[in-house]
């Protein structure tokens, strides 16, 4: 038995409603990206380091794909429950669909919400047909490498602030090997059930950093209720709600990336509220894409703050603490 990750026994501390704070959201425009790099890595790094969440804009992907990627993401979760139970997920894939199962380490109840994961190479079994769901698996599939395009971008940025390669996080990210682990989740939170109206004590999504390095978050204007809190903060338990914009896309550091920056770039604690009851009760739908490093990839830090470990092992036993379930 692994002694309990540092990363898990914060996360258990994170439970509590808090208050609502302020905080500037930076928005990094990534236009023009290869002549910018430098002043887009300043830019980046500043804001992780001093805010601890951004959004970025101009990042390359249309509005159109994201709009049908978020069609699609509808339509899946429209299907009956018996046809998605037939590609259940898979825990130590980060692949398939579950319901009600994830149970945080900072809440001890089920996230309201279904989700269901696309990780490339274990991908068999999973996909619904074409006939139960025309083009769905081409439109996420090409959504998912855009959507790793623009994460291996701002990673590249990271990288060069640590003094690495600039490619250094996209090899460790590399979609062509059989370790590759980045994941795309669909999310459906469901619609308030009116006995619950007003529970501000449940939770759409408990509080949480994430596992990854970096989480690009693709959220629907109307559909709020993430709220954000930098990792240097967490003792304040003082939140920021973020204004969903289809446009832009929210960045979360994760915990892999913590390690292997000896703790420069803070991970963010994130949650998703239920919402106050003179707010929008409907469904709510989001795209997360969580850059993994690949398996086998060992996470060494220059300063060695951390055991060396590999993002397999790291990686299993972060699921292993939300999914007691499966
Ligand atoms: O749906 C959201 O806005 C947040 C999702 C999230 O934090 C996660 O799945 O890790
Ligand atoms: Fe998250």
């Amino acid at each position: 038995m692994n002694p309990m990750l540092d990363e898990l026994k914060r996360e258990a501390r994170m439970g509590a409603v808090g208050t609502e704070r302020p905080r500037e959201v930076r928005v990094i425009d990534l236009a023009n990206f290869e002549q910018r790099q430098a002043e887009i890595a300043d830019q980046l790094w500043d804001a992780a380091v001093d805010v601890g969440f951004f959004q970025l804009a101009n990042h390359g992907i249309d509005l159109a794909a994201t709009r049908e990627a978020f069609e699609m993401t509808e339509r899946f979760f429209a299907l009956p429950a018996e046809t998605k139970a037939r590609h259940p997920l898979k825990k130590g894939l980060n692949a398939g669909w579950e319901s009600r199962a994830q149970v945080r380490p900072s809440t001890g109840t089920p996230d309201q919400k279904e989700s269901y994961q696309i990780t490339r190479p274990h991908m068999a079994g999973l996909w619904p047909s074409e006939a139960e769901l025309p083009q769905f698996q081409a439109t996420m599939l090409a959504f998912e490498a855009k959507a790793w395009t623009v994460a291996m971008q701002v990673l590249s940025c990271f990288a060069l602030k640590l003094g690495f390669a600039a490619d250094f996080f996209t090899r460790a990210h590399d979609p062509a090997r059989p370790g590759y682990q980045s994941t795309l989740r669909l999310l459906h939170y469901f619609a308030v059930d009116p006995a619950q109206r007003a529970n501000m004590g449940l939770w759409r999504a408990g509080a949480h950093t994430d596992f990854d390095c970096l989480t690009l978050l693709f959220q629907r204007a109307g559909q709020g209720g993430l709220q954000l809190l930098p990792g240097k903060d967490m003792d304040s338990q003082a939140w920021t709600s973020i204004t969903p914009a289809d446009e832009l896309i929210t960045c979360n550091i994760g915990d892999m990336l913590m390690r292997w920056s000896d703790d420069q770039l803070p991970s963010n604690f994130h949650r998703v509220r239920n919402p106050t009851p003179d707010e929008y009760q409907g469904p709510r739908y989001s795209l997360a894409f969580f850059a993994q490093a690949n398996r086998d990839v060992m996470i060494e830090s220059p300063a060695g703050k951390y055991a060396p470990i590999s993002a397999e092992d790291y990686l299993q036993q972060r699921v292993n603490a939300n999914f007691a379930k499966y």
